[in-house]
């Protein structure tokens, strides 16, 4: 019986053009300003410490923002950089220069399965703190109160079958209890090899099915197995 839904964020509860075209273009005009000015924070340092480890290399705050920006153009899916987004995206959420993208179907369903009783969890590359922003700050209101847990890059990553046996473990259920829901084939064949149900969303034509998969156009098309 699923008593957990886990859900991709890109492509699944939000539109794809909205993390490319907006929240993309978005921290890469703002990246060497929030570099200069929070230099001196130990969040930033943190991730700078992190940016050089990877790049095996010292690095200027000017240099940094090279790689970084090279990073957004690559979608390069590493912690630093999704660290240093959601950080960036923060002031523009309160700024009230973003809005979260979710589809007219994802508050409705996630409201109708929390009310009946599952359990509501993310996964995305995107870090944690991007999560409860795009969630937080939607034109249908806050959803986040709806989910009870958030995991990104940092269990691991989202085509990494070790990934999702360590979601199972944190979350404390069998992975035959959990529903992942995403529109990326090579996540949901992870998923699966870790005991999870899982559901393709194909939301749009540019998205490759894989039909090992259950399929849905949106959320109103999921049948959540009892
Ligand atoms: C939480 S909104 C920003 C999403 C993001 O930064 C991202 O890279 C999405 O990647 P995913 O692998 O979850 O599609
Ligand atoms: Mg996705």
């Amino acid at each position: 019986m699923i008593k957990v839904i886990l859900t991709d964020i890109e492509g699944t509860t939000s539109s794809i053009d909205f993390v490319h075209q907006t929240l993309f273009p978005y921290a890469k005009a703002h990246m060497r300003s929030f570099l200069r000015e929070n230099a001196d924070s130990e969040e930033l340092q943190q991730q700078l410490f992190e940016i050089e480890r990877i790049e095996q290399d010292a690095l200027s705050l000017d240099a940094a923002a090279d790689v970084l920006e090279r990073w957004i153009a690559e979608d390069r899916k590493v912690t630093p950089l999704k660290a240093l987004q959601g950080m960036i995206w923060r002031q523009g959420y309160e700024a009230g220069e973003l809005k979260g993208h979710v589809y007219a179907d994802t508050p409705e369903y996630l409201r109708q399965w929390h009310a009946q009783g599952l359990k509501l969890y993310v996964y995305s590359s995107g870090s944690v703190e991007a999560q409860k922003l795009i969630f937080g700050y939607t034109a249908y209101g806050d959803l986040t109160k709806l989910f009870s847990g958030y995991f990104d890059t940092r269990v691991g990553g989202k085509r990494d079958v070790a990934s999702y046996q360590a979601i199972v473990k944190q979350i404390g259920v069998p992975a035959s209890e959990v529903l992942f829901l995403s529109d990326v084939g090579e996540e949901l064949d992870a998923a699966r090899a870790a005991g999870m149900a899982t559901v393709q969303l194909i939301r749009d034509a540019k998205a490759v099915s894989f039909p090992a998969h259950a399929q849905a156009s949106d959320f109103s098309k999921i049948v959540v197995p009892a």
